[in-house]
C-alpha cells in the first residue's frame, strides 16, 4: 500500500522543523517498510511571495489528491500589513480547516519523563506529572462566525466578530471527547464561559446531552479563567479537556508550556471522513526562525500522529513517540530546553538522534 501526503512546510520555522520530520518518517519508512511519497506545496507567506495569494489553487488540488496533509506553520511579520483576508492565517490555514471541514482538533500534552524540573510549573506540582487532551473544535465559533469586520468612515470607528455554534457542531466534538476519555483515564472537564456566553450556555447543554450516552465517563464543566488557573494548580487532575475553537486556542498554549515548550505540543485535526491534517500546535516563531535553534519535535510527533490517524501505522507512530522519549529523558534538548546553553542542540542534531533512534529501533 502506498500513501500520498502534501506537505505544506509554510514560513518561519516550519521549513527548518519540517525537514526533520521528513528524516523522522524516511527512517520509520524504511524500519516498517511503508511506502509515503511526498508533494511539496507553497502555502501562506511563502505563497503569497511565489503566487500572490496565501492558498494557490495547486496547493489546495494537491491537499485534495493527498491521503493526508503535513503541515507547518503559517504567517510572520512581513505579511502583517496586508488586508485581513489576504494574510497567511486567514487567507490560507483557516480557509483548508474549512474547505477539509477539519473540526477535530487534537492536542495531546504530557509531561515527559526527564523534563519535570524545567516545567514552569511548581516543582511539587511537576513532580505529580499529568497528562492531557486537549479536544478542541476547529472550524466553528467565533473564529468563523458571520458576520465580521469593521465599521466607520475610513478609519474603523468599532470592529465585530461573531461567536456562533450549532447544537450539531458542539455535540460532534463533545462525542470525540467522550471517545478519547473512554480510551484514557475517563474524565471529561468542559471549558466554557456559561456564565457569559450564550454559546458557552447551548455548548453546557448539549454537553450534558452526549454525556448521558457516555455514562462510565465522567464530566465537570469549568469558565475558561478559572481552567488557565487550575491548570497551573492541578494539571493531574484534567484528563480530556473539551473546548471551543477560542478557548482551545488559549489552552492548548498553555498546556504546550507546562510541558516545557511551545516546540512539544503536536496536533491533529481531523473531518468527519477521517482525512487529517497534522500541524505542531505553535507558530511560525518568527523570534527563532533562520537560526536552526527551534525544537522540532511538535513537528516530529505530529508526523507521528498522521502515521497513527491516517495512515493507520500505529507501530510507526509508537516508535517515533519512543524515539523522543529517548532523547528528552536522556538530557538530548534543544536550546529553549537546556538549561546548559553550551549543550544545547540544534533542530539538525535533533532530528538526526530521534531518526537514528527509530532506524535502530529502541
Ligand atoms: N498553525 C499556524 O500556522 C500558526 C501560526 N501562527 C502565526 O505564527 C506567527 C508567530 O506567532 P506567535 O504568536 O509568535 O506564536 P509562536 O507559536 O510562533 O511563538 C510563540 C513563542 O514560542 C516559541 N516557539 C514556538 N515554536 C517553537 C519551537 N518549535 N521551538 C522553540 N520555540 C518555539 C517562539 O520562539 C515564541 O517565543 C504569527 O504570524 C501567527 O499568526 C501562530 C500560531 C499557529
Ligand atoms: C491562525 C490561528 C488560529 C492558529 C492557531 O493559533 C492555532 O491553531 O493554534
Ligand atoms: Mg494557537
Amino acid at each position: 500500500m502506498s500513501y500520498q501526503i502534501a506537505v505544506l512546510a509554510g514560513d518561519g520555522i516550519g521549513p527548518e522543523v519540517m525537514a526533520q520530520a521528513r528524516k523522522v518518517l524516511a527512517a520509520a519508512e524504511q524500519r516498517f517498510e511503508l511506502n509515503i511519497e511526498y508533494s511539496e506545496y507553497d502555502i501562506g507567506g511563502i505563497a503569497i511571495d511565489n503566487h500572490g495569494c496565501p492558498l494557490p489553487k495547486e496547493t489546495l488540488a494537491g491537499c485534495e489528491a493527498a491521503d493526508a496533509i503535513l503541515f507547518g506553520s503559517v504567517g510572520g511579520p512581513k505579511w502583517e500589513g496586508l488586508p485581513p483576508d489576504s494574510q497567511p492565517e486567514r487567507g490560507a490555514l483557516l480557509p483548508l480547516r474549512a474547505h477539509f471541514g477539519l473540526f477535530c482538533n487534537l492536542r495531546p500534552a504530557k509531561l515527559h519523563e526527564g523534563l519535570e524540573h524545567l516545567s514552569p510549573l511548581r516543582a511539587d506540582i511537576s513532580a505529580r506529572g499529568f497528562d492531557v487532551v486537549c479536544v478542541r473544535e476547529l472550524t466553528g465559533g467565533i473564529y468563523f462566525g458571520k458576520p465580521k469586520g469593521r465599521q466607520g468612515e475610513g478609519e474603523a470607528e468599532e470592529a465585530f466578530d461573531t461567536m456562533r455554534y450549532s447544537r450539531k457542531e458542539i455535540r460532534r466534538i463533545a462525542t470525540i471527547a467522550f471517545e478519547t476519555a473512554r480510551g484514557r483515564r475517563g474524565k471529561v472537564t468542559s471549558v466554557d464561559k456559561a456564565n457569559v456566553l450564550a454559546c458557552s450556555v447551548l455548548w453546557r447543554e448539549v454537553v450534558e446531552e452526549v454525556a448521558k450516552e457516555f455514562p462510565d465517563v465522567t464530566l465537570e464543566h469549568i469558565y475558561i479563567d478559572n481552567a488557565t488557573m487550575q491548570l497551573l494548580r492541578r494539571p493531574d487532575e484534567f484528563d480530556v479537556m473539551l473546548c471551543s475553537n477560542l478557548f482551545g486556542d488559549i489552552i492548548s498554549d498553555e498546556i504546550a508550556m507546562l510541558t516545557g515548550s511551545m516546540g512539544l505540543l503536536s496536533s491533529a485535526s481531523m473531518n468527519e471522513s477521517g482525512f487529517g491534517l497534522y500541524e505542531p500546535a505553535g507558530g511560525s516563531a518568527p523570534d527563532i526562525a533562520g537560526k536552526g535553534i527551534a525544537n522540532p519535535i511538535a513537528q516530529i510527533l505530529s508526523a507521528a500522529l498522521m502515521l497513527r490517524h491516517s495512515l493507520k501505522r500505529e507501530d510507526a507512530a509508537a516508535a517515533i513517540e519512543r524515539a523522543v522519549g529517548k532523547a528528552l529523558s536522556e538530557g538530548f534538548l534543544t536550546g529553549e530546553l537546556a538549561t546548559d546553553a553550551a549543550a544545547a542542540k540544534t533542530t539538525a542534531e535533533m532530528g538526526d538522534f530521534i531518526a537514528r533512534a527509530v532506524a535502530e529501533g529502541i
